[in-house]
């Protein structure tokens, strides 16, 4: 892979720190995770081992995973408060929205009391957030009060059960499993840059996590695997998509799930979760919308240059599993909050205040007039 030449605007290329947790788009490596590659991790583990390296540098052994697994467990359930909170959250609400206000509210239950605490604040937001996202759209959507405790041992697994009230196949576990380690870590992106600036003011967990859900709420950042569902969904065909994909590049309009501030050539994520895409058409027994998205796939980069990122086959991929579209960047959240509370973790552990400076591009010094005259 060939370093991306990064200049100009949006600190775009600029150091702003150091991180032992992540590399992308490093020449030669994709993507690491603590200096394993992420198509390792997604062949060779799970999402709780990548959490668990994210928190502790290390893969854990099988003593370790049993033990860490356990304690997400226990911890899954909400109090009651929160499931009241989110009964007056309306139908119509965006869930990211639901998801910052469950993390925030959480935290004043169960607020991190000391930095001492701040394992454990993130080991409960893990366990809870597939229940706050779940009981919140079941309740609102069917007017059902679900239990938020499954007998899932994984929470990809747990997450599709409590959605669907059914037990999930093995396929689809796997599938939701690898995405949610896709998703998990991504080096100094928007919403992790939010949570570490909050971190370094010496703010808690709770408020670093519901700054970086809102960061990554809008569609240049995690809400691009919605838009992409929403675009495909559209076309009507391959041919329809490369009209209509031209019609919008005529337009300067911006497709989503293509491009990244950091890869040039192409997302080490998106051949991954393509794969499970094709297997889940199949699955699906309908594969037109697989086949619309390697047309969008093959119109960008013949056009443009562009290549998927991340999110585009995780559209179709997640559509495919029956997971409605609103909720796709809500997953994303239950994914990235492993990278965002490491990285709150790290920022503490050898802080300095985050404060850039601006170049100033104002008025000159001037008085003020009285209002009268002006
Ligand atoms: C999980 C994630 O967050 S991954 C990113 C998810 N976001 C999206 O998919 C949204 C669509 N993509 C984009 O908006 C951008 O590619 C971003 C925000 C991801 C990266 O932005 P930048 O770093 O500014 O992109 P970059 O410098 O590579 O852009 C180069 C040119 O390609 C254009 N371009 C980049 N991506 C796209 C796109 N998806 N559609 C159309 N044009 C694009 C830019 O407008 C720019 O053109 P210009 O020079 O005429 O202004
Ligand atoms: O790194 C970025 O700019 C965006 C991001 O979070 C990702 O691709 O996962």
């Amino acid at each position: 892979m060939v370093d991306k030449k990064l200049a100009g605007a949006g600190l775009r290329g600029q150091s702003a720190g150091e991180t032992a947790l992540c590399t992308v788009g490093k020449t030669g490596s994709g993507l690491t995770y603590c200096g394993y590659d992420v198509k390792d991790l997604a062949d060779n583990a799970t999402f709780e081992e990548v959490a668990y390296l994210l928190f502790n540098g290390e893969l854990p052994n099988s003593a370790q995973l049993q033990e860490y697994k356990a304690s997400l467990f226990i911890q899954r359930d909400l109090p009651q408060a929160l499931k009241e909170v989110l009964k007056l959250i309306p139908a119509d609400a965006h869930p990211m929205d639901v998801m910052r206000t469950g993390c925030s509210f959480l935290g004043n239950l169960e607020p991190e009391t000391d930095f001492s605490k701040q394992q454990q604040a993130a080991n409960r937001l893990l366990a809870a957030f597939p229940a706050i996202m779940c009981f919140w759209y079941r309740y609102s959507h069917d007017g059902v009060e679900i239990d938020c405790v499954t007998d899932e041992e994984s929470i990809g697994g747990h997450f599709l059960k409590l959605l669907r009230g059914e037990t999930p196949s093995e396929q689809h576990r796997r599938v939701i499993d690898v995405s949610l380690i896709l998703y998990a870590e991504h080096e100094f992106n928007a919403s992790t840059f939010t949570a570490r600036v909050c971190a370094s003011t010496l703010s808690d967990m709770y408020s670093c996590i519901t700054g970086a859900i809102g960061s990554l709420r809008g569609p240049l950042h995690g809400g691009a695997n919605e838009a992409a569902m929403d675009m495909i969904q559209k076309f009507k065909s391959p041919e329809d998509a490369k009209v209509q994909m031209a019609g919008m590049l005529a337009r300067k309009e911006k497709i989503m799930g293509f491009g990244h501030a950091i890869y040039r050539e192409s997302d080490p994520r998106n051949v991954i979760i393509k794969e499970w895409s094709e297997k889940l058409a199949h699955e699906h027994g309908d594969t037109s919308l697989y086949d619309i998205s390697v047309a969008c796939e093959e119109y960008m980069w013949d056009t443009k240059k562009l290549f998927c990122n991340a999110d585009f086959f995780h559209a179709s991929a997640y559509h495919f599993m029956g997971i409605p579209t609103k909720l796709f960047t809500p997953i994303f959240v239950c994914s990235r909050l492993t990278g965002w509370a490491a990285h709150v973790m790290e920022q503490r552990s050898n802080n300095r205040i985050i404060r850039p400076s601006a170049d100033y591009i104002g008025s000159e010094p001037r008085k003020v007039m009285p209002i009268n005259q002006r």
